[in-house]
């Protein structure tokens, strides 16, 4: 099956700076793909290539097999892109927006899914609103809707729910899950690691502009042998023995927390705190999670090898 997108040796500079660096990356038809990376990573850059908003230095990017650059129009049909800046014509109403946003793709009667888009993002009673008259997180769900109205197969959202509130946000992916079980691929940026976790199977970390982390989410953090103890003791003077565990303190909650790799390390633990006399108030374990493997990634020198 053609790659939903597939991008190939591409690489972006500005000046001598190097926004991507000589990337590739396939997602396939159907995923729920997360990209993550720090601040200036290079996530809207790869985005705005894909969207054909800017020219790659080098290398092809691809839509459902058609090249960003050269076959412009039909990956335009094929790619719905939530921006990350709110961006709007404050002269129009919603309704009145989405109904031009399908024209420029030469659909005419588009009132049915309009309308069941409008219902998703609970904006059917704003409908007549005018944009400039709506508060950030309604125009950033216009935003997204203004991405779906055409049914795009490929869905981009770039960091979708910054400035959402929780009920956008839950509403806002179980219609994002829908549609990626209607068959969409997502394409998801987010600095919420929680959020890609929870929503998706695959992962890329993008550091200074190279791809350093490719993976499904579940084997990156089963190689994470990281685990954290969380203890709230009857005391802060702390037994000797406890020296050789990295140990944190947290003055919000009074709380301890114990980095181990093994589960036998607690036995340990809890013997030496049994042995002087310390009591054990609360008892916490972590596990490791996407954050653990980004914070590992990001802190790593080098580029791990794929
Ligand atoms: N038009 C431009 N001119 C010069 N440098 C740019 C331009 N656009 C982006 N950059 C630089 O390219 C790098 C990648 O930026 P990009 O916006 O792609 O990062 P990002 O991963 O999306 O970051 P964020 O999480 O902050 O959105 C940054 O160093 C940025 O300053």
């Amino acid at each position: 099956m053609t790659p939903a997108i597939e991008v190939q040796q591409l690489s972006k500079r500005y000046g001598a700076l190097t926004a991507l660096d000589d990337i590739d990356l396939k997602i396939e038809q159907g995923e729920f793909f997360a990209l993550l990376g720090s601040n200036g990573a290079g996530k809207t850059t790869l985005i705005s290539i894909l969207a054909g908003l800017i020219k790659p230095t080098s290398g092809t990017a691809r839509v459902m097999g058609y090249d960003v650059q050269s076959q412009y129009q039909q990956t335009r049909q094929r790619l719905g892109v939530v921006p990350q800046e709110l961006v709007y014509d404050p002269f129009f109403n919603v309704r009145e927006m989405l109904v031009m946003q399908s024209g420029y793709f030469g659909i005419k009667h588009n009132d049915v899914w309009i309308d069941e888009i409008l219902f998703r993002l609970d904006l059917a009673n704003k409908a007549h609103v005018n944009l400039r008259a709506l508060s950030g997180g309604m125009k950033r769900r216009v935003l997204i809707a203004q991405a779906l109205v055409h049914k795009p197969p490929v869905i981009i959202l770039d960091e979708p729910t910054a400035g959402v509130d929780v009920d956008l946000r839950q509403s806002l992916w179980q219609f994002v899950q829908q549609l990626n079980q209607d068959g969409h691929t997502v394409v998801l940026t987010t600095h919420y690691l929680e959020e890609a976790e929870a929503l998706c199977r695959r992962v890329a970390m993008l550091k200074q502009g190279r791809v350093v982390v490719l993976d499904s989410i579940e084997n990156l953090v089963r190689t994470i042998r990281d685990y954290t103890l969380l203890l709230r003791l009857s005391t802060n003077i702390l037994p000797d023995g406890l020296q050789s565990w990295t140990v944190k303190h947290d003055p919000v909650g009074e709380l301890y927390r114990i980095s181990i790799k093994e589960y036998t390390e607690i036995e340990t633990i809890l013997s030496l705190l049994r042995e002087a006399g310390i009591q054990i108030i609360d008892l916490q374990l972590r596990q490791p999670d996407l954050e653990d493997v980004f914070v590992k990634t990001m802190e790593m020198d080098q580029a791990v090898a794929l």
